[in-house]
């Protein structure tokens, strides 16, 4: 029989885990020492634990399986909180390991290290953000409890809590039985399934709207198909932008309210039979809409429920119900459409002129024509709504929960699962936040091409505040830092310095190349210009 240690690493690994993340302390040693010596799954650390959580979600986003955070308890596990709150908000399956006291020092009458307020208080924190919690504290309970939180995992797409007393890694332990997805009841799917196609039937003007949750589903494919059945065009909201690249489907575009393509605007907002497929109702998706959408009048899948109007119908899997639609589905009587997407924006001049945000993303579009497609990993700021234009093989960021921090550790983790080199976009503020993790690259493996958008400044805050001069954050000189972290830095200043830059760094493998673009103070791309402009609006209506 195996111990508890190896029972849980193999689960993870049946689980669809392909690498560890960690940063370890004495709660969680004896975990780390099986998880090193079994080589069941690489492990990876980071240098602060955002980072580990980051860099979980990262690969967790990009590969579709349970992305895996290991970490001590309180100081370790209670730095992670931001990582995984903003997980669970945008339904990334992660798996949170803390290593805890073992049941000797819980009784032993004294206040442990890292301990908050009772030992049982960070179980009660990780509530909160995760949909399961399972407590490691029995060996004969255990096979079926980290079952039962793994399936969780991955069939509700959010983070799940497993905390694993430190006297019982080693514990003699059972196998881990995999459990089967939730089970559901075929005729409410097909019942459903029928009513949703009279819905679009009857329609003038159906649309299909897709969010992040097909992506976590992997039912990208049976989408694309289902509007090319249909002969729907479909829209992506702004947490779904990347989504359905490759896949043939007539795609609009990107949904962004007044703050997007007029034309997408209009298909989305004008739509008398609106299907939103794995879609969040969030602010960053609907709060800049030019006009309210009728909720009432459109049919939104998510969460494993279908709901049309007032009629709810519970426990329908996505994918079951896509099944469904696509089995009974049937042309509607309308001319097939055509992709409207917008082509992204090419062709910028390599002259002397200053770098504007718009121009990083034609000088990225430009290199990866001729280097071949990178997956893009954005952090929050300008750089988010700069990529927006930018033809990646989609696009890993945290748009609507829109932590900071995220884009530096998450291109790492991405790399570490999949070994595809990363584009990472990051604004200077985020930068210092956690773009030291640069500084693993050497040691790991790692050669992320990283683009600091360096406008010396919070300017996201600047747009709301001009007048602020606490935004102002003076410059950090991050390429001279590079070499330092080992990597190879570059600041440039001119578009053609820029375009350049970025074909040598692209061709440059081994080390990571850390791009520098200075942007002039004040600087903004023309999405986050309108982006402003609609939240104002929207915050200035009665
Ligand atoms: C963890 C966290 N703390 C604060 C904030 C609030 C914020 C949102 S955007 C922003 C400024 C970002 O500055 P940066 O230089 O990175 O990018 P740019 O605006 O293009 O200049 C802040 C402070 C968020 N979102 N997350
Ligand atoms: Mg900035």
């Amino acid at each position: 029989m195996k111990n508890l240690s190896i029972a849980l690493l193999d689960a993870l690994k049946q689980h669809g885990a392909r690498a560890l993340f960690g940063l370890p302390g004495d709660f969680v040693l004896p975990f780390f020492r099986h998880a090193e010596q079994s080589g069941i799954l690489p492990l990876h650390t980071l240098s602060h634990e955002p980072g580990v959580g980051f860099a979980a979600d990262g690969a967790a986003r990009y590969l579709g399986g349970p992305g895996v955070a290991v970490v001590t308890y309180g100081a370790g596990a209670l730095n992670l909180v931001n990582a995984v709150a903003g997980a669970y908000a945008e339904k990334v399956p992660l798996v949170v390991i803390s290593g805890a006291p073992g049941a000797l020092e819980r009784g032993n009458g004294l206040l442990l290290h890292h301990q908050s307020r009772t030992l049982d208080s960070q179980l009660a924190i990780f509530r909160e953000i995760t949909c399961d919690q399972v407590v490691l504290d029995d060996a004969r309970q255990a096979p079926a409890l980290i079952a039962r939180a793994l399936r969780n995992c991955l069939s509700q797409s959010r983070p799940v809590y497993i905390e694993l007393p430190r006297d019982m890694v080693d514990a003699p332990c059972a196998p881990v039985t995999p459990l089967p997805p939730p089970a559901w009841d075929a005729e409410a799917v097909q019942a459903c399934a029928r009513e949703v196609l009279r819905r679009l039937a009857a329609a003038a003007n159906p649309l299909l709207l897709v969010g992040i949750e097909i992506r976590r589903c992997g039912v990208e494919h049976k989408v694309a198909e289902l509007a090319r059945l249909l002969r729907i065009p479909v829209a992506t909201t702004l947490m779904g932008r990347g989504l359905l690249v490759n896949q043939d489907a007539p795609l609009l575009g990107t949904y962004l309210g007044v703050a997007g393509d007029a034309e997408v605007t209009r298909a989305v907002e004008e739509s008398d039979a609106l299907l939103m497929l794995g879609v969040l109702l969030s602010d960053t998706n609907f709060g800049v809409s030019a006009r309210k959408i009728d909720l009432r009048g459109s049919i939104l899948a998510l969460d494993g429920q279908v709901t049309l109007g007032h009629h709810v119908y519970p426990a329908i899997p996505i994918e079951a119900l896509l099944d469904a639609m696509l089995d009974e589905g049937a042309p509607l009587d309308r001319t097939a459409p055509q992709g409207l997407a917008q082509p992204a924006p090419y062709g910028m001049p390599e002259d002397g002129a200053a770098i504007a945000p718009g121009d990083i993303a034609r000088a990225v579009n430009d290199a990866l024509r001729l280097a071949g497609p990178m997956p893009l990993v954005s952090d929050i700021g300008d750089c988010f709504f700069t990529a927006l234009d930018m033809q990646g093989e989609g696009l890993l960021a945290p748009g609507y929960y829109a932590t900071m921090g995220y884009g530096v550790p998450a291109g790492l983790g991405l790399q570490a699962a999949s070994g595809r080199r990363p584009l990472i976009l990051v604004g200077d503020g985020a930068f210092q936040m956690t773009g030291w993790e640069l500084g693993n690259c050497a040691r790991s493996g790692w050669d992320p091409v990283v683009i600091v958008f360096n406008n010396q400044g919070w300017e996201m805050l600047r747009a709301f505040q001009p007048e602020a001069r606490y935004t102002d954050l003076g410059d950090w000189r991050f390429a001279a830092m590079a070499p330092m972290l080992g990597g190879d830095g570059y600041r440039v200043q001119t578009r053609g310095e820029l375009a350049r830059t970025l074909r040598h760094a692209l061709d440059k493998r081994g080390r990571f190349q850390l791009i520098e673009v200075m942007l002039p103070r004040g600087a903004q791309s023309a999405t986050l210009e309108r982006f402003v402009a609609g939240v104002r609006r929207g915050q200035a209506r009665p």
